[in-house]
C-alpha cells in the first residue's frame, strides 16, 4: 500500500501542497478529484519522485522512499500511467509488457508478459500493434505494463480521457477486478460518474490537502 504523510510540495513561489496526507490500501480503489491546477499531477509526481517532497513522508509497503529515485520506487512496486496514452505505438502489445518487464528486473520476463496478458484478458491482443488499439484497450494495456513490471501499487492519470462511452463500463470492471486482486489503486478522474461508480473511497484535493468528497452519493 502507499502512505502520504505530511507532504509538502511545489514548485518555487507556489506551494502546491501543504501537510498533505493521504491513505491508499491495497485492494481499494481510491479517486483523487480536484478542480484544474489543485495540485493532482503535482501529487502523482511527488509519489513517483519526480518532483522532490520538502517536507513530509511517502511509504510503499511500509518502507520509506521519500528519497528513493523515480525508477528504484518503480522497481518496488511503483507504477503509473499518463493523462496522454502512452504506449509504444509501432510496438505489439506482448512487446510493450516485455520492455517494462525487463526495465524494471522480473526475473522471467517472459512469463511476466504471458500472465499479465491473461490476467487482464488481453491474451488475443498480444502480438496487434499497440498503436492501433481502440483507446479503452490501450488503456489497459498501459496498466498491464506496469503489472508486468511488477507493480503493486498504480497511480492512474485520468485512464477515462479519450475513451468512448461504450469502453468505459467494460473499463470500470477491470480496474475493479484489479482492487479484488489486491492492488493499491489511486486514480485522477474528473469524469464523476465514474469516479462514484467504481471507486471505494473518493478524496478532494483543495487547497494543498485533500479531504472526503463532500455530498457523494450512496
Ligand atoms: N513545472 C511547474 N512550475 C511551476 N508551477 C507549476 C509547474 N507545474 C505545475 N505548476 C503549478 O502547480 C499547480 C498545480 O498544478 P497541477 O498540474 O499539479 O494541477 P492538477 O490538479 O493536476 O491540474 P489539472 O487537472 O489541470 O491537470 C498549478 O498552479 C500549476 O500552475
Amino acid at each position: 500500500m502507499l502512505s502520504i504523510r505530511q507532504v509538502s510540495a511545489g514548485y518555487p513561489g507556489v506551494p502546491v501542497l501543504t501537510e498533505l496526507s493521504l491513505e491508499v490500501p491495497a485492494g481499494r480503489l481510491t479517486g483523487l478529484i480536484g478542480a484544474n491546477g489543485a495540485g493532482k499531477s503535482t501529487l502523482f509526481d511527488v509519489v513517483c519522485g519526480r518532483l522532490r517532497a520538502r517536507r513530509g513522508r511517502i511509504l510503499l509497503d511500509g518502507r520509506d522512499v521519500t528519497r528513493t529515485p523515480t525508477h528504484r520506487r518503480a522497481r518496488l512496486g511503483l507504477g503509473r500511467t499518463y493523462q496522454r496514452l502512452e504506449v509504444f505505438g509501432s510496438l505489439s502489445v506482448a512487446e510493450n509488457l516485455l520492455v517494462a518487464a525487463r526495465a524494471t528486473g522480473a526475473e522471467d520476463p517472459a512469463r511476466a508478459v504471458a500472465e499479465t496478458l491473461r490476467r487482464l484478458g488481453l491474451a488475443d491482443f498480444a502480438a496487434y500493434p499497440a498503436g492501433k488499439l481502440p483507446t479503452g484497450v490501450a488503456r489497459l494495456v498501459e496498466i498491464a505494463r506496469a503489472l508486468a513490471g511488477g507493480a503493486g501499487v498504480l497511480l492512474l492519470d485520468e485512464p477515462s480521457s479519450g475513451m468512448a462511452a461504450a469502453e468505459l463500463a467494460e473499463f470500470a470492471e477491470s480496474l475493479r477486478a484489479l482492487a479484488a486482486d489486491g492492488l493499491a489503486l489511486l486514480m485522477i478522474e474528473h469524469d464523476l460518474e465514474l469516479v462514484d461508480a467504481v471507486c471505494d473511497d473518493v478524496y478532494e484535493l483543495r487547497d494543498g490537502q485533500v479531504l472526503p468528497r463532500a455530498g457523494r452519493p450512496d
